[in-house]
């Protein structure tokens, strides 16, 4: 199939054909939701994710958004570092120049009118997990807003939560964040269910997943504990959690 050069976070970025990805199996023990019902293309910032590999029309669209995520998170890792009292670029300094762990998934979650075979009975559009790594910028379909269609949601102390944007970015804090504040972040468990009713089994869902993380040899410690402390590499940490995701 064109563009696909492996699973999910491969070097390339590219496409991901639905029954690929599983990525409730990285939050904890083993999903009980399968393989997760949904496409994607990712463009990563990685020197093997070169012009090359995207179809022209995508890639200009595709790196023009990614170039604007960027200024975005810049300006949320200075209020990330101002609200700790540490210096304006402590975060920046660890991203850029890159490459870093950034990437863009446009996720494409089809109908679900028929049933596919890659999949198990119990999958969902995107089973139940925390984010990898630091801030998720993301862009979700109008239809979450709908009750029975789209399908965000968040845990909120014990239950679930509809995540209703009406028109506006969801940020959201990944698993390096709890590492690198000393547990005085957290990273929220999510999921996108599956439509409820006849009418919304046949409409399509399509969010755009902006991911962030620092340069893969930088090692994440809490900021608060003093430099002596045992931390976790970012890229080797991202590693493991798609290792995960993919088998
Ligand atoms: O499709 C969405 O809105 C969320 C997807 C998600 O949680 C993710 O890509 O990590
Ligand atoms: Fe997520």
């Amino acid at each position: 199939m064109s563009y696909n050069f492996g699973p999910y976070g491969n070097p390339k970025g590219g496409y991901t054909p639905v029954g690929v990805e599983d990525v409730g199996s990285t939050s904890g023990s083993k999903t009980e939701t399968g393989k997760d019902w949904v496409e994607n293309y990712v463009f990563r910032s990685h020197p093997e994710d070169d012009s090359t590999n995207h179809p022209k029309e995508l890639m200009e669209a595709g790196r023009a958004y990614f170039d604007q995520m960027e200024a975005v998170l810049k300006v949320l890792h200075k209020m990330a570092a101002m609200s700790f009292d540490l210096e304006e670029d402590y975060f920046n300094k660890h991203f850029w120049p890159g490459p870093n762990g950034n990437s863009l998934r446009l996720a494409y979650y089809p109908a679900q009118d028929v049933s596919l075979s890659t999949l198990s009975s119990s999958s969902i559009r995107y089973g139940a997990h925390t984010d990898y790594q630091t801030f998720t910028i993301l862009s979700p379909d109008a239809t979450d807003d709908l009750d029975g269609y789209g399908g965000l949601e968040v845990m909120v102390g014990e239950e679930w939560v509809k995540v209703k944007s009406e028109g506006g970015l969801v940020v959201n804090a990944g698993d390096l964040w709890v590492d690198w504040t000393g547990g005085r972040w957290k990273s929220g468990l999510h999921r996108v269910v599956n439509p409820s009713s006849d009418e919304a089994k046949g409409t399509v869902r399509l969010s755009v997943p902006f991911f962030t993380g620092p340069k893969p040899d930088t090692l994440i410690f809490d900021v608060f504990g003093g430099e002596e402390q045992e931390g976790v590499m970012a890229g080797e940490h991202l590693r493991r959690k798609l290792e995960r995701s993919n088998s």
